[in-house]
């Protein structure tokens, strides 16, 4: 039996942890509400910040309107496909060279612009600035596509660019063709216009970027290197407009992508002795693989949330999160497990919380009665800025004796670059962007995909990675899928934005914030 006053030390005991504990929670509720209503509500330069300057405006008329689309066209209408690094098509790129010069004749003829074709397919245009003392920038897009087939259910054909309902469909038209032809149409218009830029900058076209941009891309960096070109900034494709394609995000954002996550293909390779189909092994080569498979599509790589850039975009967007999101968003101290949960419901915001796994390639058999010798697949992962590849590949779980596993290329997570108050390259997008369309919030963000900007990273530190290609729900799914498309408004933004932010580059330094708000 108890003796007589341990049961009430034991009482007051437990009272003293209940209240301990009812004082975490609150200080903890306290904590994260004020965070809440706290977060700023739009961070860094805004547009009131910067001085006006006399700006030649995107007014075109409706000839020029047509002659945009019409050049936007053709460039679609050429099958500029890229299967491997070795199966590139040669005819379609030498005929893409011909429409750039066809259809920007003043680029071509001017002084200012110097133009050289680079590993036969790629092309560099050097544009020159009144002012050599300040260091140029570089615009980088890529001309080739990936393969599309008509059959997969477009509801055009994908070389066609055919108008419907005021959009334009074909392979290239969000990746990457409204980015060569609306920087180049954005210059064309400019020099038509008397434009003579104080700031140079560089346009790099690459031919390869599909398939590594070992030939396109790494050349014209091996040529600026050799020059002892200093770059202030480099922006390429990458993120985007996302408009409704988060749950829970009021309004449109932009988003900067101010890194890229690394990646690993691996192959995997299964043999086992081929024969005939009367007597088959209890277990196949495609059996084992295919489990194989499965097993790593059923454990996905651990869940990074929180541990990336991916962070600056939600707590730079978190005032523009409804409740209960704004709540979450705005204490990612606490509620990051949460919030990467949420976001691994769907594949474009899965992509953010951790490395990617997908299998992109099943090959085996030869004939209905033959057992198959060997059977392959290719992993393609999108490594998280919170591991190197090794750690990614490390983590692939395989059966090793059964499964031969090779990593046939990979590199790591790409460098964030800065995004702050004082971030040239940053602020000047922003702006450019705000110009064009002042609805929107911009925020950092993270490019899930590849781009030929990571062969630029001993080059320049700050690249970034956006097109104003303005997505709804469902629009990331068309990029290297089916009716890939952009209405013509958002093509002539773009074209207006790069018409905008050709002109802002001039901007000698960045004015200082008035606003008082701060960057997280
Ligand atoms: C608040 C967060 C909302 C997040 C929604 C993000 C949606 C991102 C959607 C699309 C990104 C598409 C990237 C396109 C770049 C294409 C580059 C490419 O194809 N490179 C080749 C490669 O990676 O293999
Ligand atoms: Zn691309
Ligand atoms: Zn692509």
């Amino acid at each position: 039996m108890a003796a007589p006053g341990t049961k009430s030390r034991l009482f007051r005991c437990v009272k003293s942890i209940l209240y301990a504990l009812l004082f975490i929670t609150i200080s903890i509720l306290t904590i994260a509400t004020l965070r809440t209503f706290s977060l700023n509500v739009n961070v860094g330069l805004q547009l009131a910040d910067w001085e006006k300057t006399n700006q030649i405006r995107f007014d075109i008329s409706q000839r020029q309107r047509e002659e945009v689309f019409t050049n936007f066209k053709e460039a679609i209408r050429i099958p500029t496909v890229s299967y491997s690094p070795t199966d590139i098509n040669a005819t379609a790129l030498h005929e893409f060279s011909r429409l750039l010069r066809k259809a920007f004749p003043t680029v071509f003829s001017s002084s200012l612009v110097q133009h050289e074709v680079v590993a036969d397919y790629s092309h560099l245009f050097t544009v020159q600035g009144s002012q050599p003392d300040l260091v140029p920038y570089m615009l980088l897009a890529h001309i080739d596509v990936v393969p599309a087939s008509e059959s997969d259910g477009w509801d055009a054909p994908p070389f066609s660019a055919k108008e419907i309902d005021n959009f334009i469909y074909g392979r290239g038209t969000l990746d990457d063709k409204e980015c060569v032809m609306g920087m180049l149409q954005a210059l064309e218009y400019l020099l038509l216009k008397g434009y003579r830029p104080q700031r140079g900058f560089y346009i790099g076209l690459g031919h390869d970027e599909e398939v590594s941009g070992l030939n396109g891309a790494l050349n014209i960096v091996r040529l600026l290197k050799q020059r002892n070109v200093h770059l202030s900034f480099l922006l390429d494709e990458g993120l985007l407009v996302v408009d409704g394609v988060m749950k829970g995000l009021d309004g449109p954002a932009a988003l900067i992508g101010v890194s890229e996550k690394g990646s690993a293909t691996v192959k995997l390779s299964v043999t086992s002795a081929p024969g005939h189909s009367s007597m088959p092994p209890r277990e196949s080569s495609i059996g084992i693989l295919a489990a194989a498979v499965k097993r790593l599509e059923d454990n996905p790589m651990p869940m990074l949330f929180g541990q990336g850039p991916e962070r600056g975009t939600f707590e730079h967007l978190a005032h523009k999160f409804i409740f209960p999101i704004r709540f979450l968003a705005s204490n990612l101290w606490l509620f990051a497990p949460i919030v990467g949960r949420l976001l691994a419901l769907k594949p474009e915001t899965n992509a953010f919380s951790r490395t990617t796994t997908a299998v992109t390639m099943f090959n085996a058999g030869v004939k209905v009665n033959v057992l198959p010798s060997v059977a392959e697949a290719y992993v393609n992962f999108r490594i998280h800025s919170a591991q190197s590849l090794q750690e990614g590949v490390e983590r692939v779980e395989i059966d090793a004796v059964r499964v031969k596993v090779e990593v046939v290329d990979g590199f790591d997570p790409l460098p964030v670059s800065s995004y702050s108050e004082t971030s040239y390259g940053f602020q000047i997008i922003k702006k450019s962007i705000l110009d064009v369309f002042p609805q929107l919030t911009v925020a950092p963000g993270i490019c899930v995909a590849n781009t030929d900007s990571r062969h630029f990273k001993d080059l320049v530190a700050d690249i970034y990675r956006f097109i104003p290609i303005w997505a709804k729900a469902g629009d990331a799914q068309r990029i290297h899928g089916i009716n890939e498309r952009i209405s013509k408004k958002n093509y002539e933004d773009i074209v207006g934005f790069y018409f905008t932010l050709i002109q802002n580059c001039d901007v000698k330094e960045l004015p200082e914030t008035h606003s008082g708000v701060h960057e997280f």
